[in-house]
């Protein structure tokens, strides 16, 4: 498929209002993609890649406009490009109107390598992007910059609306995985059901839907969890003893431990690198970690990889979370965690410094021989944590199955007092419904709930501190964006506000007086007395007496909470008993 039928069955999905006729537009366009379907179904999200894996191009805006201004000619600048996008409000609309590769285009030379309109395939814009996302290193920006010249120069303006918002992630289509996993049913009349199941194995939507054209429901029922490819955690509401109780017949305590989430792969015949498209051999690791993000980390967490080489035999998908332990191996702060977390140079000196332990918690797989079945996410609780203890018995999480609230706080104040951070409450007979917040997981925290929102701007500190932001805007999710909610000025150190001002200036993409816009990149976790309703706001609530607590490094703008979650906190419909 040409990238160029591509922008137009976009453009029909823009202009689309309906969400019925948007999974029609959809499926019609997956029956039409040949070859391309992984691609399509990718695209359509604004994604170069599946969900299991966590490469991204890393180009920021700064580096989208000055490529685009380079393929619109001299006249033109990366400033220009900010300009208009002030001016038009999204980076496509800006890129449709730039004339790239035309008469003034540099591309119209075939400078610098680019080859000037040429109508580019779907696969050949797929190859170049996962080119930019490979290039690292020295002079790596440099490269990036010619690549996505390159491919600018080649597009008409049509196409450069989509491939400018597919480098910026942006799409804009109103299409969300919803609309794409309901069209893989209609394209393909295939059950929904089996749909939904092999998505939440797999986390892949184009090889699902290759899967549904090609294999129809037996190869959708064929799919199960591969060693190598995360799938989404599952996730917790806030919840109490008394609420879990009345729902359920006993409840499954756990500790909920402070520190990062971590999935643990093993394959004793070895893992392959995501992003190489061959069967693993002996000579790749037999363990691979992920974060909460699907990110690898393997490399920053050496002394988990080498508990699980030595402790495990067989494949197997573990769920848990890393915590940081001083010389007694009492938990630290989570904070300490996630400096090791993130770590790529140094890490053995770190190693030595913060002490990490691996808490597992969860069984995705156990693919030893003497066990029947290997996929377990559709095993009750007990069930995988039963196989957890097997395989891991001092390395797994201590659970309390009780129908007693005296005997659950007991074990509540126990786990407060030897540092952790509070206590989870499962249901025993649920399923591990990956990337679901549902109500079979509910976390009980003694102190006050936070909101984990995306910064969306800020305003400059006045005097001394003219050169940091002073007020954060804060925002939570909504169906089409993001929604502000309050703004946060209390909790942050002068220290940290200059910490603070380097970690968000990048992401600055409007400014006006003393007012900055940020692309939402950035997550804060905040804490609040109160939400109440409110019309100063977009959600239409606003946090009362916010206070800064965190960088959520470990979470993107997607994982922040959302309106809904406001008003469900807002009604009173979470918090402590
Ligand atoms: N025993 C446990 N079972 C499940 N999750 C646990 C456990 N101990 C610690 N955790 C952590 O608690 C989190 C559950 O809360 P939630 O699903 O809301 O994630 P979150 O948004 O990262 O929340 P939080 O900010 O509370 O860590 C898990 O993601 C995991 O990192």
């Amino acid at each position: 498929m040409q990238f160029a039928a591509f922008a137009d069955r976009a453009a029909e999905l823009e202009a689309e209002p309906a969400d019925l006729e948007t999974v029609s537009l959809v499926a019609a366009l997956l029956r039409d993609a040949g070859d391309d379907i992984g691609t399509v179904a990718r695209f359509l999200q604004g994604r170069v890649f599946p969900g299991w894996d966590a490469r991204t191009l890393d180009v920021g805006p700064a580096l989208c406009y000055a490529a685009l201004a380079k393929a619109a000619g001299t006249n033109v600048t990366a400033d220009d490009v900010e300009e208009r996008l002030a001016e038009e409000g999204e980076i496509g609309a800006v890129a449709a109107n730039l004339d790239l590769g035309g008469q003034q285009g540099l591309g119209a030379f075939a400078a610098d390598g680019a080859a000037g309109r040429d109508d580019p395939t779907l696969a050949e814009v797929d190859a170049e992007l996962r080119a930019v996302a490979a290039t690292e290193g020295d002079g790596s920006e440099d490269t990036k910059l010619a690549t996505l010249f390159g491919l600018f120069s080649r597009v008409s303006d049509a196409e450069a609306r989509y491939l400018a918002r597919l480098v910026l992630g942006e799409m804009r289509l109103g299409v969300g995985e919803g609309t794409v996993r309901d069209a893989i049913v209609e394209a393909f009349a295939v059950d929904a059901g089996l749909v939904a199941d092999a998505l939440q194995v797999s986390n892949d939507y184009g090889r699902v839907a290759r899967i549904a054209r090609d294999e129809g429901e037996d190869g959708l029922e064929a799919m199960s969890l591969t060693v190598g490819r995360p799938v989404q955690s599952m996730l917790a509401q806030a919840g109490t003893v008394t609420g879990a109780l009345e729902s359920w017949d006993d409840v499954a305590a756990e500790i909920k431990f402070d520190g990062a989430r971590v999935q643990l792969h093993h394959h004793p015949e070895g893992i392959a690198p995501p992003d190489a498209d061959r069967d693993a051999t002996p000579d790749d690791p037999t363990v691979r970690l992920y974060s909460r993000n699907t990110s690898e980390v393997t490399d920053a967490l050496p002394e988990i990889r080498e508990f699980a080489e030595q402790r495990l035999d067989a494949p197997a998908i573990l769920d848990g979370e890393v915590v940081a332990v001083d010389d007694d191996g009492s938990p630290l702060p989570f904070q300490e965690v996630l400096r090791r977390f993130r770590r790529k140079h140094d890490v053995d000196r770190m190693r030595e410094e913060v002490e990490l332990e691996f808490h597992a918690f969860d069984c995705l797989l156990d693919g030893r021989e003497a066990t029947e079945g290997t996929d377990l996410l559709d095993s009750p609780f007990r069930m995988r944590h039963d196989r957890l203890a097997d395989l891991l018995p001092d390395a797994t999480s201590e659970v309390l199955y009780s129908d007693d609230a005296d005997e659950i706080e007991a074990f509540e104040a126990s786990a407060l007092s030897a540092g952790h951070e509070g206590i989870m409450l499962k249901r025993p007979d649920s399923t591990y419904t990956p990337g679901d917040r549902g109500q079979d997981w509910l976390k009980r925290k003694p102190d006050v709930e936070t909101l984990d929102c995306v910064v969306t701007g800020a305003e400059w500190g006045e005097g001394r501190r003219a050169n940091e932001f002073g007020t954060f805007l804060l925002a939570v999710g909504a169906d089409d964006g993001y929604e502000t909610v309050g703004k946060v000025a209390t909790g942050i150190t002068d220290e940290r506000l200059a910490a603070l001002t380097d970690l968000l200036e990048p992401h600055v993409i409007n400014e006006d007086g003393q007012t900055v816009e940020f692309r939402p990149a950035v997550v804060f976790e905040v804490g609040y007395e109160e939400i109440q309703a409110s019309p100063t706001y977009s959600a239409g609530y606003a946090l009362r007496f916010p206070r800064f607590v965190e960088v959520r490094e470990d979470k993107d703008p997607e994982d922040a909470d959302t309106v809904e979650r406001v008003e469900r906190l807002a009604n009173g419909g979470e918090g402590g008993n």
